[in-house]
């Protein structure tokens, strides 16, 4: 069976099993809370990353990896030169749901007030759309992915787990001052959807910590007066959001670490430095024309 007809059936019938998603079915089953999630559980406690495991899972498929990181942390930005790269699907789930709010559908206001607030939508409702869009990237012949926003919760990263063998997770990390600026200065062209930061974020070294220099990727002049920054990037709701992924997105971190599948990356700048690097730790330097790695 097609990983997305188990994704979705997975979601749907272990929802019966575990009393911690029995209450959570029981929770969505409302319709006021059919598309929030429940509230944060506490994390368990963390342990030591075991080895990592950063092999493609035989030659016959893609990669299938996930990103991971807080809010801001350039998981998208990583996440499509990496698909290009590798051409494979980059599949954000953040937009997904962007897009389903964008299509003004009966759910949307309801949806929005969730997203706007900084919340998480439930496990079930956030399955089903990213079910749909990997069945519609099969009908048109895709195969492998890499998902960013995706898993968020312990449940997502279970149900992900049963359904199909994730090769590797990478976690983007950087100082929260650094992830709070980033938001801020996020901005999307209305017309083209391209994603630009107008932070200019330069950290002076301190107290034994590296200082921390990150230019702003300025939009072209075509783009400029199209700008718009996303309803949820207010300060409050980012510093919500930062609290969300610690209650339900560090469990996730926990899973994967346990499993030998994580890899921790610790972003050491912009764009120039860091995708160096990235590529490095994921031993994919030697593909990429050196041309394009210093872009
Ligand atoms: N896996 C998910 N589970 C629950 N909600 C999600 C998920 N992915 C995206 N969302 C919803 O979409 C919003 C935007 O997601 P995203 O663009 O990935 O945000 P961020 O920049 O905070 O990583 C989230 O705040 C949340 O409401």
């Amino acid at each position: 069976m097609a990983v997305l007809n188990r994704l979705l059936f997975t979601a749907r019938t272990t929802a019966t099993s575990p009393s911690s998603i029995r209450s959570a079915l029981r929770h969505s089953s409302s319709p006021t809370n059919n598309l929030q999630s429940p509230s944060p559980s506490p994390s368990p406690p963390s342990t030591d990353q075991n080895q990592l495991h950063l092999s493609r899972s035989g030659s016959e498929r893609n990669v299938q990896w996930v990103f991971l990181g807080c809010p801001g942390v350039g998981k998208g930005t990583y996440a499509a030169r990496l698909s290009k790269l590798l051409g494979v699907p980059h599949i954000a789930t953040g937009d997904l749901v962007r897009h389903e709010l964008a299509s003004n559908g009966p759910l949307s206001s309801q949806l929005s007030e969730i997203v706007n607030q900084g919340k998480l939508v439930s496990d079930e409702f956030i399955i089903k759309l990213l079910s749909k869009r990997l069945e519609a990237g099969e009908a048109k012949g895709e195969s492998g992915f890499i998902l960013d926003g995706f898993p968020r919760t312990l449940r997502q990263a279970e149900i992900l787990e049963g359904v199909t063998d994730i090769d590797l997770v990478i976690n983007l990390k950087l100082r929260e001052e650094a992830l709070i600026a980033k938001c801020l200065g996020r901005r999307i062209c209305s017309q083209c959807g391209g994603n630009y930061n107008v932070a200019c974020i330069d950290i002076k070294s301190e107290n034994g910590l590296p200082g921390m220099y990150m230019a702003p990727l300025l939009p072209p002049t075509s783009c400029e007066s199209k700008l718009i920054t996303r309803p949820d990037d207010t300060e409050e709701v980012v510093k919500h959001r930062l609290h969300v992924y610690n209650e339900m997105s560090r469990p996730v971190e926990v899973f994967y670490r346990n499993r030998g599948k994580l890899l921790e990356f610790d972003l050491p700048g912009g764009i120039p430095e860091s995708w160096p690097k990235l590529l490095r730790a994921l031993h994919l330097d030697v593909h990429e024309d050196k041309k394009t790695i210093a872009a």
